[in-house]
């Protein structure tokens, strides 16, 4: 215990309190050494406990490069529990460390930690920050280096139940895609030529290992020195304009900078992106139509969040499609996905995934449903993954003969804005668990019902509720007219200024 404080001290502590939100730890990368040090101790006290491996990636994904970010992976590969946020928090930012190690390191520990970094220029400090806390407390840690937070979620789910895997299996796991992907028939409308925006992140590397029979696509934005600048999932999904060196008029896709968001869009000076609603779309039909293609009984159930355009949600319903709604954040979808027989799960910036219960893969199994499994066991079962959902994307389309366009025009999505809004009322806000309403204060509860009563013609549907990473409130709206949704988000800006 004693070498631990001693090494502790070594390493620079954080100038401020640093919250858990709804990423992890967020923020400024030097901020961060020794809240790296710290959750290196946790996961390997983990691990300890459990005799089983367990993760840490350095990422902070779409932001902006100066900020780096801590995820703690718990054994099965996905995050770590809701309800352990706030211990792990207040072991982060304890003043009295010596009485915190006290009490949970006095005794000798062993264990194994997987760590991992994105391409930021304080990854590598971050990571050996990690591995000195590892080790000086008498674990294992395994660097993995540079390589996406869905691969790093995926080699420690699967290492737990085989041996510890190296970083190639995931690629592996990847190039079976090209298997089925190959195995379907060339169809009409299905276009093979893709552009993939790297948006300057890790997911470059993977994507360069890739080996799809059939698939042309080329890789673009893949400058580390520029990473998330004008480019990524982010940017698509937010700014709506074409990322930097995307050519004009194809078939694009855009990953985020670590990797585990993925959207599509027709590129154009301003863009209709297909985000996690869409993907949703697409992978339930194309679920679909495997089940009955392979003569199979099957529910899919869609977890979502209130940033879901109503239109998706329509489509959906319209087929029968159960849907679940939950608050923001991708830990909340999964813990509800879980519960399902077979899930699409995506937030709206298109960060999800596929999962499937054990169950209802047995039975898959048994019932010799060989495209469906092949179909689900590429869907990455920890974590959103956006190499997994291209390829699933994809086959989704091969399977359905769709091109994008066909894709597009499914359905018209409502008008939609969100805007961030600092607020001096930010802590005082409450909001219903799927976040759908706002509880707390009155005079705001009261405000948003007069406004959706005043344009009930125009289907107002609002939903505001304090950001989880950033110092601010969001406030989105959704409408029949843009100029409504504008008019509204205005109005509850002045509310809450
Ligand atoms: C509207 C929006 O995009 N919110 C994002 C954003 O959370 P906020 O709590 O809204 O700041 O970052 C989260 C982490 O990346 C992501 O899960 C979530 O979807």
């Amino acid at each position: 215990m004693e070498a631990i404080l001693q090494k502790s001290l070594q390493i620079p502590s954080a100038q401020v309190y640093l919250p858990y939100g709804t990423a992890g730890f967020r923020t400024v990368a030097h901020n961060l050494p020794q809240a790296c040090f710290r959750v290196g101790l946790l996961a390997l006290l983990r691990s300890h406990e459990l005799k089983k491996i367990t993760g840490v990636m350095i990422t902070a994904s779409h932001n902006h490069i100066a900020d780096n970010g801590i995820k703690m992976i718990d054994h099965n590969g996905e995050m770590v529990p809701i309800a352990w946020e706030r211990a792990i928090e207040a072991f982060v930012n304890a003043q009295d460390f010596a009485e915190v190690l006290r009490e949970k390191f006095s005794n000798p520990i062993q264990g194994d930690v997987f760590i991992g970094c994105d391409n930021r220029p304080s990854s590598p400090e971050l990571l050996s920050c990690l591995q000195q806390a590892i080790e000086v407390a008498g674990g294992t840690a395994h660097n993995y280096g540079e390589l996406t937070t869905p691969q790093l979620h995926w080699l420690v789910r699967r290492s737990n139940f085989s041996s510890k895997l190296p970083a190639s299996a995931y690629i592996d796991y990847l190039n079976q895609a090209s298997r089925l992907y190959t195995s379907l028939p060339q169809t009409y409308n299905y276009e093979n030529d893709l552009i993939i925006d790297a948006s300057g992140g890790v997911g470059a590397n993977t994507l360069r290992l890739l080996n799809i029979t059939g698939l042309n696509f080329q890789i673009v934005n893949t400058e580390p020195s520029l990473l998330n600048e004008g480019c990524g999932a982010e940017h698509a999904h937010k700014i709506r304009t074409c990322p930097r060196n995307v050519p004009v008029g194809l078939k694009c896709a855009s990953l985020d900078g670590d990797a585990d968001r993925l959207v599509y869009y027709k590129s154009a000076e301003n863009l209709n992106v297909l985000g996690g609603e869409r993907l949703t779309v697409l992978m339930c039909l194309a679920l679909k139509k495997l089940l009955d293609e392979e003569n199979v009984e099957g529910k899919v159930t869609v977890v979502t969040t209130g940033y879901s355009n109503s239109a998706s949600l329509e489509y959906l319903e319209q087929r029968g499609i159960e849907i679940v709604l939950v608050a923001t954040g991708v830990k909340y979808l999964h813990e509800a996905a879980k519960k399902a027989e077979i899930s699409v799960y995506f937030e709206a910036n298109g960060h999800g995934t596929i999962i499937a219960s054990e169950n209802k893969l047995a039975s898959l199994k048994e019932l010799n449903a060989e495209k469906l499994l092949a179909f689900l066991s590429l869907a990455n079962e920890a974590v959103g993954d956006a190499v997994a959902d291209l390829l699933l994307s994809e086959i989704s389309m091969k399977i359905l003969d769709f091109s994008l366009k066909q894709w597009e025009e499914l359905y018209h999505d409502y008008p939609t804005t969100i805007i961030g809004v600092r607020s001096p009322i930010k802590e005082q806000i409450k909001t219903s668990e799927n976040e759908l309403e706002v509880v707390e204060p009155a005079n705001l509860v009261n405000k948003i019902q007069e406004i959706t009563h005043r344009l009930a013609d125009q289907k107002v549907r609002v939903l505001l509720r304090p950001s989880g990473t950033e110092p601010i409130v969001r406030i989105f709206v959704e409408a029949l007219s843009l100029d409504t949704c504008k008019a509204v988000a205005n109005e509850l800006r002045e509310f809450i200024i």
